[in-house]
């Protein structure tokens, strides 16, 4: 459904991202996992077509996400991570505005606004105005706008950024349970949100994808093989030898007991890491009781998907000074443009013309930038033009 092949973003010399390639299957929720600067944003935005590739191909349902961004816009919804909402419209109103601008056949919208507004649970919000609703509603409007049309592709950046613990709940059970209907690309630099939420994962550092895998598949890679911890009683040395009888077994070693911890006269503490891919605990309970020691506690003990994240994104971080130099020769970093409109759907006309007479997908970014900006506005207009007529 998404694909993405040797995508390479440049901002002036530096690039944001370089040769990223991955894939997001029909009705799957892939985590787009990197620390701050890796290059998330900037991914989701090429993906959203808000902004061209210096090179590379990006495909979503098949279509390229340049040359035929306006079948692409009908088909993904996009979650920014500043989600442009308007805040004099009411829930239902903006999500009205909303699918008319994406192009919903006017006697369909009533039923796609309330399917919309079932699904993220805002019913009752239906009636407020937007600027009254506390950051974890807003947000659900933000995923509300980005379903209301049904799209088959999901992309959410930083979905969770600035919500309490309890709208972090909320928000990943609403997108879990999009998932299957959808199919999901979430950014996201928070760790426990990629494992509880996505059932792949692919982490990018400092432009480069550096992994993609299940999280289960990537902590088991990281150790090599599964890690049990035992408390057994028996005499030492018959406990190892057994243990190291075993077949599948990679590692066998007494641990100490630490300071504080009670362990009754002749239990002791074990590790045993089997061959990488082996899961051998049933073999080790058996072999044990089977020959008469005792085991009391059996644990499996495997690297946190924190670990496997820090090893693979601990880098040198840029000194301030290179920062500076950068933001110094690059003046749309001194002058960020707003995060374009959702509803710069209408920009599409536009765009097609800025793509029709730039040579190379390079030159019209600023172009493309402008004209978000621009129909950011336009479309401001008439929204309140709408809701002073409503
Ligand atoms: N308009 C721009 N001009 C110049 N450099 C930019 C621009 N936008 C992003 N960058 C740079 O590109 C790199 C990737 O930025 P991006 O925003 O994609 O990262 P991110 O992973 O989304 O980070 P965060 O988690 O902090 O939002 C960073 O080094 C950033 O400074």
């Amino acid at each position: 459904m998404i694909e993405v092949e040797n995508l390479t973003k440049i901002y002036g010399s530096s690039p944001a991202i370089q040769d990223v390639s991955f894939a997001v299957e029909p009705g799957e929720i892939v985590g787009f996992l990197g620390p701050n600067g890796a290059g998330k944003t900037t991914t989701m935005r090429i993906l959203a077509g808000y902004l061209p590739a210096t090179s590379g191909t990006a495909r979503i349902a098949g279509y390229d996400v340049h040359e035929d961004s306006m079948a692409v816009r009908q088909r993904i919804g996009y979650l920014p991570e500043l989600p442009p909402l308007y805040p004099d419209m009411t829930v239902e109103g903006f999500l009205y505005f909303v699918s008319r601008i994406k192009g919903v056949p006017a006697g369909d919208r009533a039923d796609k606004v309330n399917s919309a507004l079932k699904r993220c649970n805002i019913e009752e919000k239906r009636k407020v105005l937007i600027r009254k609703l506390s950051k974890g509603f807003r947000q659900r409007v933000g995923i509300a706008q980005a379903i209301v049309h049904d799209p088959p592709a999901l992309i959410l950046d930083e979905p969770t950024v600035g919500l309490d613990p309890r709208q972090i709940i909320e928000m990943r059970n609403l997108i879990k349970s999009l998932a299957g209907s959808h199919t999901i690309i979430l950014s996201t630099h928070i760790l426990p949100e990629v494992s509880m939420t996505c059932s792949r994962v692919t982490i990018i550092n400092r432009g480069q994808i550096v992994a993609t895998n299940t999280p289960e598949n990537l902590e088991a890679n990281l150790v090599g093989g599964t890690g049990y911890e035992l408390e057994i009683a028996g005499d030492s040395e018959e406990v190892l030898q057994r243990l190291r009888l075993l077949s599948g077994v990679s590692l066998v070693e007494s641990l100490p007991v630490s300071s504080g911890m009670f362990l009754p006269e002749n239990h002791g503490l074990y590790r045993v890491v089997s061959e990488p891919g082996e899961e051998i605990g049933k073999e080790i309970a058996a072999a044990l009781v089977g020959s008469g020691l005792g085991l009391y506690e059996m644990r499996r003990t495997r690297a946190s998907l924190e670990e496997v994240f820090l090893k693979l994104t601990t880098t040198e971080k840029i000194s301030s000074t290179e920062v500076e130099s950068e933001i110094g020769e690059n003046p749309e970093l001194e002058n960020p443009v707003d995060e374009p409109s959702l509803v710069s759907e209408l920009e599409s006309e536009n765009q097609a013309e800025v793509a029709d007479f730039a040579p190379s997908n390079q030159v019209n970014e600023l172009e493309l930038e402008k004209t978000e900006v621009a129909d950011s506005e336009m479309v401001r207009e008439e929204a309140e033009k709408e809701e002073e007529e409503a």
